[in-house]
C-alpha cells in the first residue's frame, strides 16, 4: 500500500482527493492536515465520507510527513515550496496542486504570484503533472507540479494543432468558464450565493496567471514562439469547465484529417475522449469523473479551427490528475481509482 498524506485536507480540491482516494484499492491514508481543525474527525466535517475515511485532521506541525510516501499539498500557493525540499531529501515524493513548481523561470513566477520562491533549485527538476503529453517524465518524478484547471484544457487542445505545424502558434485564443469551485472553499464576496448564481461575469482579461503557465508549456511541448490571448468567466455552476479555444489554420487540411489527427493523438490516452466532430461537449458529461471531452468544429468550412474543451475543474482539472500521476510515479496503471462515470442529471 502506498502511504499518503494530503496537506490541505479541508478544502475543496483535498477533499476531492480524499473522496477519490478512500476508495484507491493501493493507498493507504495516513495524515490529513488542517490549521483550524486539529484533531476534528474528517467525516464529522464531510458525511458524505463516514465509514470511508476514519482519520482526524491533524495539525500541520503535528504530522510526520517524512513516514509516509508521497505528500499531496492541496494548499494555496507557497505551502509546498516551504516543505518540499527536507521531504524530498527524506525520500517521499511530493504533488503540488498549487503553481509554486509550475512555471521554470522564477522571475515570472514572483511577478505572477507575488511572493519569494524559496526553492528555485527545484524548479528544473519538477515535473509538469500533464500525462497524456509527458507520460514518461511523470513516472520518473520525485516532486510533480499539477497543472492549473484552466491550462489543461488549452494544452489538451492546442498541442495536437502546434506539434503538427497546422495553426498560427501566434494568434491562439482561449474563452473558458469555470465552475465557481474552481476558486476554493475559502470566504470570499465574490463567491457567496448572492453574488455568483444567476450571474456571469469575465475576470482577469488583462492578465491571468494561467497565461503565462500555458504558455510557457505549449512552448516546452512543441518548441514554437506562442501567443496566447486567454479570458476566463465565472459561471453559476459549482463544478465544470468549459474552454471555447480558437486557432487559425495554416494549411489546406480536411476535416477528417484534422478529426484523425486528435484521435491518434490520444488513442491511448484513457481519459482524453474526442468525440466526433461538430460535436458539443457538455460540462456535466465530466461531473465527478477525470474524463476530458474535447470535439472540434470549423465554421462556415473557414480557416478558423474551434475546439470545445470540458473537464471537471476538481478532478482532472486538480485532484484527479494529481492522483493520475500518483498511479504512475508508483507504477501503478494510470486510471486506477478513476474510473468513475460523470454523474447525470
Ligand atoms: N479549486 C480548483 O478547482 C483548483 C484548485 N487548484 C489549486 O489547488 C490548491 C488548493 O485549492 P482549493 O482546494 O480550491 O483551495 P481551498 O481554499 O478550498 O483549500 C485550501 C486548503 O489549504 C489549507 N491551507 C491554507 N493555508 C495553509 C497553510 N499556510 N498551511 C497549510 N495548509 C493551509 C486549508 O486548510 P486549513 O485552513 O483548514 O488549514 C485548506 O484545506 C490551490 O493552490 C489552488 O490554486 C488547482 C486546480 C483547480
Ligand atoms: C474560478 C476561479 O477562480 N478559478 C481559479 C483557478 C483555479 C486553479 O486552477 O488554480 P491555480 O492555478 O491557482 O492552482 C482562478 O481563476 O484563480
Amino acid at each position: 500500500m502506498i502511504k499518503v498524506s494530503i496537506v490541505g485536507g479541508t478544502g475543496y480540491t483535498g477533499v476531492e482527493l480524499l473522496r477519490l482516494l478512500s476508495v484507491h484499492p493501493d493507498v493507504e491514508l495516513t495524515a490529513i492536515t488542517s490549521r483550524k481543525e486539529d484533531g476534528l474527525p474528517v467525516a464529522d466535517m464531510f458525511p458524505s465520507l463516514r465509514g470511508k475515511v476514519n482519520l482526524a485532521f491533524s495539525a500541520p506541525d503535528k504530522v510526520d510527513l517524512t513516514k509516509c510516501d508521497v505528500v499531496f499539498f492541496a494548499t494555496p500557493h507557497g505551502v509546498a515550496m516551504a516543505q518540499a525540499p527536507a521531504l524530498l531529501a527524506a525520500g517521499v515524493k511530493v504533488i503540488d496542486l498549487a503553481a509554486d513548481f509550475r512555471l521554470k523561470d522564477q522571475a515570472t513566477f514572483e511577478q505572477w504570484y507575488k511572493i519569494p520562491h524559496t526553492c528555485p533549485d527545484l524548479l528544473e527538476e519538477a515535473v509538469y503533472g500533464l500525462p497524456e503529453l509527458n507520460r514518461e517524465a511523470v513516472k520518473n518524478a520525485r516532486l510533480i507540479a499539477n497543472p492549473g484547471c484552466y491550462p489543461t484544457t488549452m494544452q489538451l487542445g492546442f498541442v495536437p494543432l502546434l506539434k503538427a505545424n497546422l495553426i498560427d502558434a501566434s494568434a491562439l485564443i482561449a474563452d473558458a468558464k469555470s465552475g465557481v469551485s474552481g476558486a476554493g472553499r475559502k470566504a470570499e464576496i465574490g463567491t457567496l450565493f448572492s453574488e455568483s448564481s444567476d450571474n456571469f461575469k469575465a475576470y482577469g482579461v488583462s492578465g491571468h496567471r494561467h497565461t503565462p503557465e500555458t504558455v510557457a508549456q505549449l512552448q516546452r511541448f512543441t518548441g514554437l514562439p506562442v501567443n496566447l490571448i486567454f479570458t476566463p468567466h465565472l459561471v453559476p455552476m459549482i463544478r465544470g469547465m468549459h474552454s471555447t479555444l480558437y486557432a487559425r489554420l495554416t494549411t489546406d487540411i480536411s476535416n477528417e484529417e484534422l478529426q484523425e489527427l486528435f484521435e491518434s493523438t490520444y488513442k491511448d490516452a484513457a481519459f482524453v475522449d474526442v468525440m466526433p466532430f461538430g460535436s458539443h461537449p457538455e460540462t456535466r458529461s465530466t461531473r465527478g469523473s477525470n474524463m476530458l471531452r474535447l470535439a472540434l468544429h470549423r465554421p462556415n468550412n473557414g480557416n478558423t479551427l474551434v475546439i470545445l474543451v470540458v473537464q471537471d475543474n476538481l478532478v482532472k482539472g486538480a485532484s484527479g490528475q494529481a492522483i493520475q500521476c500518483m498511479n504512475l510515479m508508483f507504477g501503478l496503471h494510470e486510471t486506477l481509482g478513476l474510473q468513475q462515470v460523470a454523474l447525470l442529471p
